[in-house]
C-alpha cells in the first residue's frame, strides 16, 4: 500500500478507537474509509481520532473525530485520553493541548497511567445543545418513550460537552432496559436537529452514579466519556449529585470509572479514567485499507 499512515488500535474502557497520524498531510481520514475500517471485525472501531497538524499557536494537535457511520464529532472524551497516551510514549512528555471543533482541550498523563482530559465547559442552552423546540429548562425536557399513561424513559436532562445529550434518569438497573430498541429512536428523534447522545443513568449516591449510552452515530458502545460528562453535570445541576462523581460504565470492559468533575472555580469538566493500547498498523485513510504492523514495541507502549 503505498498511501498509508500510521495508526493506533485503543480503547477507553473499551471504547473501540482508531488513532491515526494524519500529521504533515493535508487530507483527512475519509467517511467511506471510516466506514470501510469499521466494517471489519479486525479494526472495527466507535470512533476515529485523527492527529494532524496543529492549526492555532499553543496547540499540540488538531483532533479530527469521526464517528463508525462516518459521521463527524466535536468530541470524544475516551479517545481523548488514547490520544494522550499515544502521544505521550511517542515523545514522552505528559501535557497536551488540542484543538477540536468543539474547542481547545487541555490533557495530561498522570504516574499511574490515567489521564485527565479538561472537556471544557458544558452547554445548557436549549437552541446551544442544540433542540428543535424552545425549552427554558433543559434539566427536564418533554420527551418520553413507551406507552403515554407510563411511559418507559421520559423527562431527559439535555444538554452539549461539544456534542449533543440526552440524560434519562432511572431507578433500575441500567442494564435492564431496551436500549437497543429505544437508542436509535430516541438519538434520531426530531427534538435532536443534529441527533444526540443516549444516556441512562442511575444515581447511587451524590458522589456516584452507573450509566449506559446509546451513541450518536455508534450505537451501544462499551463506554462513553463525553456522556460521563454529560451525566455527571446533570446529576449536579438537577440536585442529584455533586460536583464531582463517580461513573462507573455499565458495559466497560474493562469495568472501569470515570471521575468526572464540574469545576465551581471556572465551570469547566474534567474527565480522568483509563486507556489502552492494542496493536498498531498502517492504513490509507482516502480507502480503509490496512495491515498490521509485525513489530512490537519492547515496553508494550502505546505506539503510532
Ligand atoms: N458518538 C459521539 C462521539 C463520541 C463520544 C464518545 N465515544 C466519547 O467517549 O465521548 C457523538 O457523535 O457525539
Amino acid at each position: 500500500m503505498s498511501n498509508t499512515v500510521e495508526f493506533a488500535k485503543m480503547n477507553g474502557l473499551g471504547n473501540k478507537i482508531l488513532v491515526v497520524d494524519m500529521r504533515g498531510r493535508t487530507d483527512r481520514v475519509a467517511p467511506q474509509a471510516a466506514i470501510a475500517l469499521a466494517a471489519d471485525a479486525a479494526t472495527a472501531f466507535d470512533q476515529i481520532m485523527a492527529i494532524h497538524d496543529p492549526r492555532v499557536d499553543g496547540t499540540d494537535a488538531f483532533i479530527d473525530i469521526l464517528n463508525c457511520d462516518g459521521s463527524k464529532a466535536q468530541a470524544c472524551g475516551n479517545g481523548t485520553r488514547c490520544v494522550v497516551q499515544a502521544l505521550a510514549a511517542e515523545t514522552g512528555r505528559k501535557a497536551f493541548t488540542f484543538q477540536t471543533v468543539a474547542g481547545i482541550l487541555n490533557a495530561v498523563e498522570h504516574a499511574d497511567g490515567t489521564i485527565s482530559v479538561d472537556m471544557g465547559r458544558p452547554v445548557f442552552e436549549w437552541d446551544r445543545v442544540p433542540l428543535a423546540e424552545e425549552f427554558h429548562d433543559t434539566r427536564r425536557i418533554e420527551l418520553q418513550i413507551g406507552p403515554i399513561d407510563d411511559p418507559v424513559l421520559h423527562s431527559p436532562s439535555a444538554m452539549s460537552m461539544g456534542n449533543p445529550h440526552a440524560v434519562f434518569w432511572v431507578d433500575r438497573d441500567v442494564m435492564s432496559y431496551d436500549l437497543a430498541r429505544f437508542g436509535p429512536l430516541l438519538e434520531n428523534h426530531p427534538i435532536f436537529p443534529e441527533r444526540a447522545n443516549i444516556t441512562l443513568a442511575q444515581v447511587t449516591s451524590r458522589t456516584a452514579m452507573t450509566t449506559r449510552t446509546w451513541e450518536r452515530g455508534a450505537g451501544l458502545t462499551l463506554a462513553c466519556g463525553s456522556a460521563a460528562c454529560a451525566a455527571a453535570v446533570s446529576g449536579a445541576r438537577t440536585g442529584r449529585t455533586g460536583r464531582k462523581v463517580d461513573v462507573h460504565v455499565a458495559s466497560a470492559n474493562p469495568p472501569g470509572i470515570l471521575t468526572i468533575e464540574w469545576r465551581e472555580s471556572d465551570d469547566h469538566v474534567v474527565m480522568t479514567g483509563p486507556a489502552e493500547w492494542e496493536w498498531s498498523g498502517m492504513l490509507d485513510p482516502a480507502t480503509g485499507a490496512w495491515q498490521r504492523d509485525h513489530e512490537k514495541p519492547a515496553d508494550g507502549a502505546a505506539a503510532l
